[in-house]
């Protein structure tokens, strides 16, 4: 069973200026917790804070009560995958299948030998759900920027971590690529899994968060249930538009319909 992952009291900077101030937050397994804010808020600094990716000036990072920052580099590797918003790989020569099978490195101790068996089965296992088996073959830098975001996903899904965070998972995907992915999402944290999403898509967040983490100039302005933390007159503060929350099944959607 995996456990918790925390942020303890996290301050983050980029150079001098300080973009993560007193951070504390939970995401627990079998939720998707939506990491919400602005743009600028410090969504990806957290994200790469908890993925172990970034050093935090002050506080901690745990997984259970293993210290993030005190695991051995591969073992890290093995527990959290991170998927950044953006490919910025410098293996463009890969095809798409041999990259996603190459987030399975870590699960195999020893020098790196290629693919092992099974990897690239389970990269074609997880090509087919973000559906992107197509793609296999081609070479990774010949990719739309769409057909790159759900190569990266399907990376990610091939390390089958305990922890899942993902950037911004659906910035360049089409209506059926958004739902399906936030579907992904869910099904991984059935698993047990902890699942943090980053966005700044106030919809998104209501149509599919577990938990909210309300995120504004690097500090948390809330953080809980969906019912809990979207609310018109703190949203409207926090993105500065017009809110009104329409109703599904449910669910209370906000919807930005104003900039005020
Ligand atoms: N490499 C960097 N060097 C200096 N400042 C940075 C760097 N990366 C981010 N920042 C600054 O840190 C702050 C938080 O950035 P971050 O990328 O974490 O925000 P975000 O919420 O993910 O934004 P967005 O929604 O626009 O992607 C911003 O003010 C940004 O300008």
């Amino acid at each position: 069973m995996t456990a918790e992952l925390k942020a303890l009291g996290v301050y983050a900077r980029h150079g001098s200026k300080v973009v993560l101030e007193d951070v504390t937050m939970e995401a627990r397994p079998g939720a998707v917790t939506v990491v919400l804010g602005p743009n600028g808020a410090g969504k990806t600094t957290l994200l790469r804070v908890l993925a172990g990716l970034h050093v935090p000036a002050q506080g901690r990072v745990f997984i259970g009560n293993r210290d993030v920052y005190k695991l051995p580099r591969m073992e890290r590797a093995r527990l959290i995958a991170y998927v950044p918003a953006v490919l910025e790989s410098p293996g463009l020569g890969q095809t798409v299948e041999e990259f996603v099978a190459a987030s399975r490195y870590p699960l195999h101790p020893g020098p790196r030998l290629g693919p092992q068996p099974g990897d690239l089965e389970e990269a074609q296992r997880q090509l087919r759900r973000v559906e992107a088996e197509k793609l296999a073959q081609q070479s990774l830098g010949k990719l739309s920027s769409g057909e790159k975001q759900r190569t990266l996903l399907a990376h990610a899904l091939a390390r089958d971590a305990d922890v899942l965070l993902v950037d911004e998972p659906t910035s360049f995907l089409d209506l059926r690529g958004r739902l399906l992915v936030y579907k992904l999402l869910h099904e991984e944290a059935r698993r047990g899994r902890v699942v943090v999403a980053a966005t700044h898509d106030m919809m998104l967040a209501g149509l599919y968060a577990d938990q909210v983490v309300l995120l504004s100039q690097g500090r948390i302005v809330a953080q809980g249930p969906p019912k809990d933390i979207l609310h018109p007159r703190l949203l409207e503060r926090v993105f500065q538009v017009k809110v009104e929350m329409t109703r599904l099944g449910d669910k209370h959607i906000p919807v930005p319909v104003d900039i005020t």
